[in-house]
């Protein structure tokens, strides 16, 4: 049974493929936060934008099987009439809680290409077509490669280079969007500045914030 916030069709905000379009599947709970306010300020990861309890978002439900799911997913790509790849971004939540051979192989019969948001602390599953590693300053990192390596900046427990020489073909920063901590903005001058010295650092913003959409 998969579990599943939310499912919308929408662009990739982050990382080197901004502005792809994508099917987003969010999958409901997490290993580093229980998504609760109260436990925030004391869990593993407490930055986190997303609400990821339940199945009741948009799309959202519990699916008996991998063939069930990929058709939810499935249906919400337009007709793209073979020009464009289907995209499906599985997220969360912590994809890898949930993610297995079978979905990622029905989405892929599909005709999909599929991508991962994760935060590197399980290891993934075999035949995912793009992987993306964001790392947290308090979690034990146990991948040591990928597509990409998309670090919120800054984690006091996390400085950027101790990901630097880690077998990722992008390194992406990315501002920490404060308002989930019930701040204003977000750190872009910082991230700026790191990705002006350290020119292998290329800047990631959430691009979905600033257009307005999912
Ligand atoms: C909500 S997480 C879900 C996937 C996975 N659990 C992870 O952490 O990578 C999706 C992406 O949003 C990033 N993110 C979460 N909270 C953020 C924030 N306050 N500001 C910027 N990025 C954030 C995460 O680091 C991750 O790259
Ligand atoms: N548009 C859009 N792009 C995203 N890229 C990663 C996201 C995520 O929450 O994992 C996300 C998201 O929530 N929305
Ligand atoms: S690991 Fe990802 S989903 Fe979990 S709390 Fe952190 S940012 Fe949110
Ligand atoms: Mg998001």
């Amino acid at each position: 049974m998969y579990h599943v916030k939310e499912a919308f069709y929408s662009l990739q905000g982050e990382g080197a493929r901004a502005g792809r379009a994508s099917v987003f599947c969010r999958f409901s709970g997490c290993n580093l936060w229980s998504g609760r306010e109260a436990d925030r300020d004391t869990s593993i990861c407490r930055f986190c934008d997303t609400d990821f309890i339940g199945s009741d978002g948009q799309n959202g439900g519990r699916f008996a099987d991998a063939e069930a799911l990929a058709a939810h997913l499935c249906a919400l790509w337009p007709d793209s009439r073979g020009v464009a790849t289907p995209y499906v971004v599985f997220t969360g939540g912590e994809p890898l809680l949930q993610l297995d051979p079978p979905l990622i192989q029905a989405m892929q019969r599909l005709g999909f290409e599929v991508a991962v948001e994760t935060n590197g602390t399980l290891l993934p599953p075999p035949g995912i077509d793009w992987l993306c590693v964001s790392p947290k300053g308090r979690a034990e990192l146990a991948v040591d490669g990928g597509d990409e390596l998309k670090l919120v900046y800054p984690q006091a427990e996390a400085p950027p280079e101790r990901f630097q020489a880690l077998d990722f073909a992008h390194f992406c920063l990315q501002p920490m969007d404060l308002t989930p901590r019930g701040g204003t903005g977000t750190t872009l001058d910082a991230c700026v500045d790191y990705c002006l010295a350290h020119p292998q650092w290329h800047l990631s913003l959430q691009t979905h914030k600033i257009a307005g959409i999912d």
